[in-house]
C-alpha cells in the first residue's frame, strides 16, 4: 500500500496572506509535489487546533514516521521533547539545542540545515532502517524523563551547588524589592509552583519547606 505523507506546515487561509519566508517554503513545496507527481500521495491540510497537535505527534509515531526540525537556528527545541514523549524518532538541525537534546535521549539524528542530502539521507536511513527507528523510539521514550520539571529542578539547583561550592566565599548580595501586595488569587502561587516543581525529591521538599517557614 502506498504511504501517505501529510506535511503539517502552517495554519493559513491563504497562501498569499502568510509571511514572507511561510509562504516561500509552502510555495516550493507544492512546486515539488508538482514536478514529481506527487499528487494523493502528500497531504497538506490548511488548518490544525493546538488540541489537535498530540493525535498528529501520535499518528506519526503509529504509521512509523520521523519527526523533522530543520531550523537554521533552533534556540531550545520544545517539539523534539514532543515528538520523544509520543515515541517519534527525529531529525534536527545541528544549530542550538537539539543538540543538547540529542545528547540526553539518543532519539535520532542531527543534520546541517544547509545540507539538503543529508536531511534527505537522514530521513530516509531512521525510514528504512527499522532497527534504527525502533532504538530511537525506545531511546525517546526511555529518557523523556530527563525533562520533566522535577529533573529540570533538580539539575538547576545541583549546578547552582557546583557554582556555590566552587566559589565559597563569594556571595550573592539580594536586594531585598519591597512586595507589591498579591491579588487572592494569586497568593501562594509562587511557593506552590516551587514545590510543583521538585515533587518527589524529599531532601529537596524538605529544605524548601524549611525556608517557607522561616519566611513566614
Ligand atoms: O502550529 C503549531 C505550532 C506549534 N505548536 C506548539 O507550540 C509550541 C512551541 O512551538 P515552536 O514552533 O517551537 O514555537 P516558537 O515560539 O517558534 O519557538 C520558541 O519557543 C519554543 C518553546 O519554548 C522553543 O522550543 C524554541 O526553541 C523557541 O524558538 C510547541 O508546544 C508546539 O507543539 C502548536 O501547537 N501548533
Ligand atoms: O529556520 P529558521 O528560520 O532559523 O527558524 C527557526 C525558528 O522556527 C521555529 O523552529 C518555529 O517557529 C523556532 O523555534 C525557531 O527559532
Amino acid at each position: 500500500m502506498p504511504r501517505m505523507v501529510t506535511l503539517i506546515l502552517g495554519n493559513r487561509d491563504d497562501i498569499e496572506e502568510m509571511s514572507n519566508s511561510s509562504s516561500v517554503v509552502l510555495t516550493t513545496v507544492l512546486k515539488l509535489i508538482d514536478k514529481y507527481d506527487l499528487y494523493g500521495q502528500v497531504a497538506y491540510p490548511k488548518h490544525h487546533k493546538q488540541s489537535e497537535v498530540p493525535d498528529i505527534y501520535r499518528l506519526a509515531a503509529k504509521t512509523k514516521g520521523v519527526f523533522i526540525n530543520p531550523a537554521l537556528v533552533e534556540p531550545f527545541g520544545l517539539t523534539l521533547i514532543e515528538a520523544a514523549a509520543y515515541g517519534l524518532p527525529v531529525v534536527a538541525t545541528k544549530n542550538g539545542g537539539p543538540v543538547d537534546i540529542l545528547k540526553a535521549l539518543n532519539n535520532g539524528l542531527l543534520v546541517d540545515p544547509h545540507d539538503q542530502k543529508a536531511i534527505a539521507d537522514a530521513l530516509l536511513k531512521l525510514v528504512a532502517d527499522k532497527n534504527l527507528w525502533t532504538e530511537c523510539r525506545k531511546n525517546g521514550l526511555k529518557n523523556i524523563h530527563r525533562f520533566s520539571w522535577p529533573e529540570h529542578c533538580r539539575n538547576y539547583l545541583s549546578h547552582v551547588e557546583h557554582c556555590r561550592n566552587r566559589h565559597p566565599t563569594s556571595r550573592l548580595e539580594i536586594t531585598p524589592i519591597p512586595e507589591e501586595p498579591m491579588s487572592d488569587s494569586l497568593k501562594d502561587v509562587e511557593d506552590l509552583s516551587l514545590r510543583f516543581s521538585i515533587e518527589g525529591d524529599p531532601k529537596l521538599n524538605g529544605e524548601l519547606d524549611a525556608a517557607t517557614r522561616q519566611r513566614n
